[in-house]
């Protein structure tokens, strides 16, 4: 067991699962931290680095230090969970224990990629690295990413170590996402973001969520109607995002974000191949979705 200690156990909240800028073909570190410096503020929980929005799987191990220790260096006072990718368990088992001495607040960790294991050896992966890891683990549940499922039966399993303590939800299994909530050992968090209101209105602890690099404050202002039972006040303010979020998602993410933040001047319009940028149709009318939101 290692000996780091976590800084908090607690997902509840808005995460930022931050974008990774590039200058050409190198990190732009400055316009990072640039941006978490901004989003600091706003009432999010935290942030994510190294997710699926951040490229992590174009970024080599350094790269990916350097930007948590930027995101580290920028918002010192908010918690990071840092994303994992890959297959290769023992590289994967060794780079966590790389990871323990990050002061990190979680390890988010989705199923490994493309081989589709039984739930059997799903479960021994998760595992391995609870062990492994001195932050609780957020599994991360994206089977149209993985290929794996992870069953309701296992992630329920997953729940009874201590050690892994909460869920990013992109299951696609409302069934699922309710039985976990109800079982509450796992705070679970939306993952996919036009389900922020139906899962955090079902009793999900908040959201991991890309759009909200965006109308953050209203964002943040959902999730806290909801959890205070306000129903009718959190619809008015979530369903003018609905077109919003469905249009940063259009193309793949975060080819749309990036679009959008760099007509706002905080970062060039640029990702790693094989992601592209946003096509013009899709960009002005992300634009004109954003000017009509930000209209008082
Ligand atoms: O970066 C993440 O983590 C997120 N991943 C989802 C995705 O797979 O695109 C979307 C979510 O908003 C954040």
């Amino acid at each position: 067991m290692p000996s780091t200690s976590s800084s908090t156990s607690d997902f509840s909240g808005l995460w930022i699962p931050l974008v990774t800028p590039f200058r050409g073909d190198a990190v732009d570190h400055a316009a990072l931290a640039a941006l978490a410096e901004g989003l600091a503020p706003l009432g999010i929980a935290g942030f994510v680095v190294c997710g699926s929005t951040g490229e992590a799987a174009a970024l080599d191990a350094d790269e990916q230090l350097a930007v948590l220790a930027t995101v580290a260096q920028a918002a010192p006072a908010l918690p990071r969970i840092m994303g994992l990718s890959g297959y290769h368990l023992g590289k994967t088992v060794a780079w966590v224990r790389q990871l323990n001495e990050q002061g990190l607040a979680g390890l988010l960790v989705p199923a490994p990629s493309y081989i589709r294991p039984s739930q059997a050896g799903l479960q021994a992966w998760f595992e391995a690295i609870a062990e492994a890891s001195a932050a609780p683990i957020l599994v991360y549940d994206i089977p149209y990413r993985t290929g794996a499922t992870i069953t309701r039966e296992t992630l329920l399993a997953l729940a009874a170590d201590p050690r892994i303590r909460g869920l990013k939800d992109c299951g696609g299994d409302m069934a699922k996402t309710r039985a976990l909530i109800a079982d509450s050992r796992l705070q679970v968090l939306a993952g996919e973001d036009a389900q922020i209101f139906s899962t955090v209105a079902e009793g999900g602890a908040g959201a991991i969520a890309a759009s909200a690099h965006l109308q953050t404050a209203r964002f943040v202002q959902v999730i806290r109607l909801l959890r205070d039972g306000r129903l009718a006040e959190a619809r008015a303010l979530w369903q003018p995002l609905l077109p919003l979020i469905e249009a940063l998602f259009a193309e793949p993410n975060p080819g749309p974000l990036k679009a959008v933040l760099a007509q706002q001047g905080l970062m060039q319009d640029a990702l790693r191949a094989p992601m592209t940028r946003a096509g013009d149709a899709l960009r002005e009318r992300l634009f004109q979705l954003l000017a009509a939101l930000s209209r008082p």
